[in-house]
């Protein structure tokens, strides 16, 4: 379905293509000037101002999951996804690494999984 306020916007029915536009905008903007992008600024801080907003919106989806507040949860939820891709660009990786790695786990009950790790 064409998204009536961006109808230029990827369809929102494909959520990996909306992933990889997102990653690819932010990875083009890692290079632009601070003053005029807001990845550009952020990279321009460094890792741990990236880390700090991943931990900031992370905790923001907690409060806003003990709220019950739906729309909130929908709206943090896309703040930690969002610095989670700046996060990912940092390191040359991208949502289809994550992808992937979803992947190999389906099918694999997370407490067989959990059972089967060496112990650290
Ligand atoms: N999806 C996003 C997106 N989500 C959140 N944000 C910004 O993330 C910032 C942090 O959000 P907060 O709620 O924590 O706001 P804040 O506490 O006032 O921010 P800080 O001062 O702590 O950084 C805000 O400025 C939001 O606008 C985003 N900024 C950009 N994008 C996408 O990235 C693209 C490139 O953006 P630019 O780099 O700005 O061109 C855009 O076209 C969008 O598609």
């Amino acid at each position: 379905m064409t998204n009536p306020s961006n109808p230029s916007a990827p369809d929102s029915s494909d959520s990996s293509d909306t992933l990889r536009a997102l990653a690819a905008v932010i990875a083009e903007r890692r290079a632009a000037d601070p003053s005029k992008s807001y990845v550009a600024k952020l990279v321009h801080k460094g890792l741990d101002s990236m880390l700090k907003k991943v931990g900031e919106e992370a905790t923001e989806l907690v409060i806003a999951a003990k709220d019950g507040d739906r729309e909130q949860i929908v709206y943090e939820a896309a703040d930690l996804w969002f610095h989670s891709l700046i996060v990912l660009s940092q390191f040359g990786l991208g949502p289809d690494d994550v992808l992937a790695e979803l992947r190999r786990r389906e099918g694999l009950s997370g407490l067989q999984e959990f059972a089967q790790r060496k112990p650290s």
